[in-house]
């Protein structure tokens, strides 16, 4: 069974919502998953054949600071893996996401499409869209 595990950091809520709903959708492709607070996690979390790395878009247009230290400090345990990238956003146009992947690919990992990032909180059809990621997490496309 393919293990995942989703590590995020999330202030209001909004991308720990997108985090347990990409669970929900690996889940049913038959993964075992786990979602991990980046702020309780050390460098075990990131010993997954899968990861989904979750940021909502902080300062301006940055990854939250703690998620960076720790994938930063860790990029040697994301070379040759598939990674996905989820997060949340208010008023931008999801710059953040892009140079995200950028970083991530930069590492050696396969970043799985262009991300997943959500308007605020998830409902409705932006829900889904996490659910469907979770999927293509799991099965590779
Ligand atoms: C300090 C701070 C900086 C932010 N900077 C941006 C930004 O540059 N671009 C943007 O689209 N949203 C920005 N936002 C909005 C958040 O990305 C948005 O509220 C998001 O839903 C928060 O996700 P969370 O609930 O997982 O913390 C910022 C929010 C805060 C508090």
């Amino acid at each position: 069974m393919a293990k995942l595990n989703i590590i995020y950091w999330s202030g209001t809520g909004n991308t720990e919502k997108m985090g347990e709903l990409i669970k929900e959708g690996a889940l049913a492709s038959g993964a075992d998953v786990e979602l991990i607070d980046v702020t309780t996690a050390d460098s075990g979390a990131l010993d997954a054949e899968i990861l989904a790395l979750g940021s909502p878009s902080m300062g301006a247009e940055e990854v939250e600071a703690e998620m960076e230290d720790f994938i930063s400090s860790n990029s040697d345990k994301l070379s040759g893996k598939r990674v996905g990238l989820f997060g949340s956003y208010d008023w931008g146009d999801g710059e953040w996401m892009r140079e995200w992947k950028d970083t991530i690919s930069s590492y050696g990992a396969e970043v799985v499409g262009d991300g997943c990032i959500v308007n605020l909180t998830p409902d409705g059809e932006s829900a889904e869209q996490c659910k469907t990621y979770g999927k293509s997490l799991v099965e590779g496309r």
